[in-house]
């Protein structure tokens, strides 16, 4: 992950690690906690809230002493840096309950960097993330057991569906509170849905109209900065011992763990980071993709999402059918949106969305 270019991974002025229960951050030392998660296991790595990412910003700073710090069994990075992605490609070998549950780690999110996993991962990318028809991977000769194939499977309907509707959720609960936002979005998506020019009732989005919504884009990024929806990613582990910004040592074995959330509200690399206002990305080219570190919600390099194309193809497409086909308001005895997140590995929100939708009054929408 975070391959090369200006690399401040643990500045002198700020925390470097979110709260996690069973890792404990040495003071003095940046980058370092002492030990691994209690038992190796996945929940209790990433098992973190918002609530907790925010307790530990506001806490004294371990960074404080600056680059004094020496090898660590487990690295926390909290603001915006590069790395060399070779040497963190894999994920770590502890941890039990990806082994468990999926099958010896044979999917391919826990699969150890090797054949096994860029085999995977290309079948996925190919065959069934690349948004085409036809299979363009050509002949596989992989043999997959029973188990693989559930393993597998088990990686893109879990890891894939949750996330995406956890964005959707999210990005309607913005609008909501945000009347402005929503209108200038409805704008958008109505002036350009095939349909739009004669009744509310024909007005259908497609994803030939998408390319155009550049707030539709914005508003989702900033859904997603806001409320990272994986908010420490999925844990890595160094191949090799190693040395990064010149000063911190991390051994081989070392598991890295990636506070996107911390990074995505860090006030050096973000305006008001704590509100939401996606015109931050309109006209701007910073994006999710890999390439601006601040904003990382997909992770990035060798194991970055492979879904990334096809979860954002479905949440622009919704978003814009819910926001262009009805108008939405709270229901009158909940004036007040619960914005909390729930704890847990992901960003849900810890109550469920409730609005009101009516039919959309397009007459009006466009005479704007
Ligand atoms: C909003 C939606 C999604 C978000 C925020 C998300 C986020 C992530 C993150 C943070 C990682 C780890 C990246 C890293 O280590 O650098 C990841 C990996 C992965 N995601 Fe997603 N994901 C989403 C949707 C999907 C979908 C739709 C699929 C498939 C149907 C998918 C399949 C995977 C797989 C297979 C990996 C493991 C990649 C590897 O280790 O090589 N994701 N995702």
């Amino acid at each position: 992950m975070l391959p090369t270019s200006s690399f401040s991974p643990w500045p002198s002025s700020r925390p470097c690690c979110c709260r996690c229960s069973t890792l404990s951050v040495a003071r003095k030392k940046p980058v370092a906690v002492s030990r691994r998660p209690r038992g190796g296991s996945l929940s209790s790595a990433t098992s973190t809230s918002s609530a907790g990412c925010r307790t530990a910003r506001c806490a004294p700073s371990p960074c404080s002493t600056g680059p004094s710090c020496s090898s660590a069994s487990a690295v926390v990075v909290s603001s915006a840096c590069a790395a060399q992605d070779h040497v963190f490609a894999t994920r770590p070998s502890s941890l039990t309950i990806p082994r468990t549950l999926l099958y010896g780690c044979t999917d391919i999110a826990f699969a150890p960097h090797g054949a096994y996993w860029r085999g995977a991962r290309k079948m996925a990318v190919h065959v069934l993330l690349s948004l085409q028809k036809e299979e363009s991977a050509g002949p596989t000769e992989w043999r997959l057991s029973r188990d693989n194939v559930k393993a597998l499977l088990e990686d893109l309907f879990g890891a894939g569906t949750e996330a995406t509707i956890i964005v959707l959720e999210w990005a309607m609960a913005e609008l909501l509170r945000d009347k402005g936002a929503m209108q200038r979005l409805q704008h958008e998506v109505r002036r350009a849905g095939t349909g739009a020019a004669d009744n509310e009732s024909s007005l259908q989005i497609t994803e030939q109209d998408l390319p155009g919504m550049e707030y539709l884009r914005a508003v989702i990024k900033e859904t997603m900065r806001l409320h990272t929806p994986g908010p420490l990613l999925l844990p890595r582990e160094a191949m090799r011992a190693t040395r990064i910004q010149g000063h911190h040592d991390v051994p081989a074995g070392a598991m890295v763990i990636v506070n996107a959330w911390a990074i995505a509200r860090d006030p050096e690399a973000w305006e008001a980071p704590e509100e939401f206002r996606p015109e931050r990305f309109v006209g701007s080219a910073v994006d999710f993709r890999g390439h601006h570190f601040q904003l990382i919600p997909f992770g990035a390099g060798r194991r970055m999402c492979p879904g990334l194309n096809l979860s954002m193809s479905v949440v622009e497409l919704a978003l814009a059918n819910l926001v262009g086909r009805f108008e939405w308001a709270l229901p009158e005895a909940e004036p007040e949106l619960d914005m909390e997140e729930a704890p847990g590995c992901t960003s849900r929100r810890s109550a469920p969305l409730r609005a009101i939708a009516t039919r959309s009054c397009l007459a009006e929408a466009n005479s704007m």
